[in-house]
């Protein structure tokens, strides 16, 4: 399969790299990390450890594959779908996190899009290389639920390049339910300056399982299936498994970075005030973030 992974940071180099094993891919990201691909290839480290030569660029503008993964931040997604919809593609997949992503795509680029979340762990150390931090799994499917031609493909392409893959036919509980998890432990690890282990049984842990709770209740006005146990299930096994990591978000504002809070509890929030669901929690951590970005460390 010819891949163009659109987002080459930390998941971006991490998927691109690992299905570079198999497919013909072409990153899409910045410099030095570009050039350094372009110069020696690009190193898979942390849990894997090989290197691969797919193609790499600075101009996402008039490429084509058979499939296009988005791996930008969620607020880099409506500029990464105007510069995709300038080719040609016969699928595009978000990896992302955050809501909205999908329909941005969707919005600009003219064949079938697929969502997906991915569990895997993945950083930067330096121009030319990725780690993988944690081997999770990629979900994937058609946005709107069911089955498709499309997602099995892409299911298949994923699994023969050696990633953990499961096509599933709920993605928008799944989605909710990925959303539960970054809305209860991205912003409170951020806030409260703690790893993710932290919230398993310290005083943040009440503040992420009612931002989890909420969740499920707007969820469920929105016609989707997700129990508010399940809900907080899914964010205390998230952070039992991930409990040594620093929050995406929590390195995002140790950074002085904009941080993806608007897809996150942001896009909770806005949901909750049109069904006329309360969201008083991710309220607050909402503002509390979008305090933060307005006085954040510029460089
Ligand atoms: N890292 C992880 O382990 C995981 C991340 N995710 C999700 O995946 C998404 C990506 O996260 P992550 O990889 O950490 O983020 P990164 O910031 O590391 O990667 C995104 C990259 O895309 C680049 N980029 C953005 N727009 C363009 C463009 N128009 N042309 C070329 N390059 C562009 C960015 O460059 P620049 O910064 O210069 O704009 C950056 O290098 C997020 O939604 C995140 O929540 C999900 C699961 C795990
Ligand atoms: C699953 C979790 C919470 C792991 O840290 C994550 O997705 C993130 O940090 O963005």
């Amino acid at each position: 399969m010819e891949v163009v992974v659109f987002g080459a940071g930390s998941l971006g180099s991490l998927a691109g790299g690992l299905l570079a094993r198999d497919h013909a891919v072409t990153l899409v990201g910045r410099d030095p990390h570009v050039a350094a691909v372009r110069e020696s290839g690009l190193r898979v480290g942390g849990e894997f450890d090989f290197s691969v030569r797919p193609d790499a660029t600075t101009d996402g503008s008039d490429l084509s594959a058979d499939l296009a993964v988005v791996t930008v931040k969620a607020f880099d997604t409506d500029e990464a779908a105007r510069t995709l919809a300038t080719g040609r593609f016969d699928a595009a997949l978000s990896l992302q996190n955050g809501m909205g992503n999908e329909d941005a795509l969707a919005d600009h680029l003219d064949c079938p899009v697929l969502a997906g979340t991915a569990t895997y762990g993945a950083v930067r150390p330096e121009p030319g290389a990725v780690a993988c931090t944690g081997v999770g799994e990629v979900v994937l499917g058609p946005r709107a639920g069911g089955t498709s031609e499309t997602a099995d493909a892409v299911g298949r392409a994923f699994r023969t390049a050696g990633i953990e893959t499961t096509v599933a036919d709920d993605m928008p509980r799944r989605l909710w339910e990925k959303l539960a998890v970054n809305a209860g432990i991205n912003a409170t690890t951020a806030l409260a300056r703690v790893e993710n282990g932290a919230l398993l049984d310290g005083p943040a842990r009440e503040v992420a399982a009612d931002a989890a709770r909420e969740t499920a209740r707007v969820a469920r006005a929105e016609g989707v299936e997700l129990a508010d146990d399940a809900a907080v299930g899914a964010v205390e096994r998230v952070a039992d498994a991930t409990a040594a990591n620093t929050s995406s978000m929590r390195q995002d504002v140790l950074d002085g970075r904009r941080t993806e809070v608007e897809a996150i509890n942001g896009y909770l929030c806005s949901r909750a005030r049109e069904r006329n669901v309360t969201a008083p929690v991710n309220r607050t951590l909402t503002n509390l973030l979008r305090a933060w970005e307005i006085d954040r460390p510029q460089d």
